[in-house]
């Protein structure tokens, strides 16, 4: 099969202070030591990477006392220029979200929408093809979803999300192209398993150990897909499937239960 990469936008946040000082996730340690030099090496070269491919980046600025607002995919969701910004469900994060909506409007975005339930932006919403995959079990609040798809016009689909390791949509499920998926199944509950089976009858399925090394956090230009070095078998088969696997080293940042996808926010759409 043939495919083609299409530029993308992104918007990114680089990790200046990032460090593990509290758990909200199974992977902080808070007493495990972090290097927060590394870690923005690490980003660097992410960075470099996306622009290397030819896509457009963004930055906002990293807050001091904000250690995890380098995970910019968690800040909103955009499609067709209109961004629904997060709430984050976690009082340590909370005060991200007044700075992606000021970002937003500063950047002329007109429709910038302050939500009314517990989301976390791309984390638990990826947008693939004309729907909405919405996560939820952990951190978006299922209400949440219904407000998804009234805000960004498109029908949404919700899957649960059942272990706690895999706690954002985007730690267990990758959108690789336009009606194309990669996900581990026994992240969902049985009925979730059964929704992506019945939509996606021919995902690539993610490995225990490509699931435990975030390989599903990856970003697809439609061709090339980045994401963690250390899931080989996934990047084995999405060459078989014509795909171009980029492996690259985030794992500073999987201290903190983040990888590629977490630091990634993709700006669908001109701001409407
Ligand atoms: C895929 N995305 C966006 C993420 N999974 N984000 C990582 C968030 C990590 C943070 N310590 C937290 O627990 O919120």
């Amino acid at each position: 099969m043939s495919r083609t990469a299409r530029p993308r936008h992104y918007l990114m946040c680089r990790p200046t202070h990032f460090t593990v000082d509290y758990s909200i996730n199974p992977w902080m340690e808070p007493a495990k030591p972090t290097d927060a030099a590394r870690a923005v090496a690490q980003w660097e070269r992410l960075h470099a990477l996306f622009r290397e491919l030819g896509h457009t980046v963004e930055l906002i600025e990293p807050l001091p006392g904000l250690p995890d607002m380098v995970f910019a995919a968690n800040g909103a969701t955009v499609v067709d220029g209109t961004a629904l910004v997060a709430r984050f469900r976690h009082r340590e994060r909370a005060d991200e979200a007044p700075a992606y909506r000021e970002w937003f409007r500063a950047r002329g975005y007109r429709t910038v929408v302050r939500a009314e339930f517990t989301n976390e932006g791309e984390g638990d919403y990826l947008p693939v093809g004309g729907r909405i995959l919405a996560g939820t079990g952990f951190r978006t609040d299922r209400r949440a979803h219904a407000e998804a798809q009234r805000v960004l016009g498109r029908p949404v689909v919700t899957l649960e999300l059942v272990d706690p390791r895999y706690y954002h949509l985007d730690t267990a499920l990758a959108v690789l192209g336009d009606d194309e998926i990669m996900y581990y199944p026994a992240a969902f509950s049985p009925e979730s398993r059964g929704t992506l089976a019945a939509l996606y009858p021919d995902a690539v399925l993610a490995s225990d150990e490509d699931a435990a090394v975030f390989g599903l956090n990856a970003v697809s230009d439609g061709l090339r897909v980045v994401l963690p070095e250390a899931a080989v078998g996934l990047a084995a088969q999405l060459r078989a499937r014509g795909f171009e696997p980029v492996g690259i080293d985030v794992t500073e940042l999987l201290k903190a239960g983040g990888s590629v996808k977490c630091c990634t926010l993709e700006l669908r759409g001109a701001p409407a």
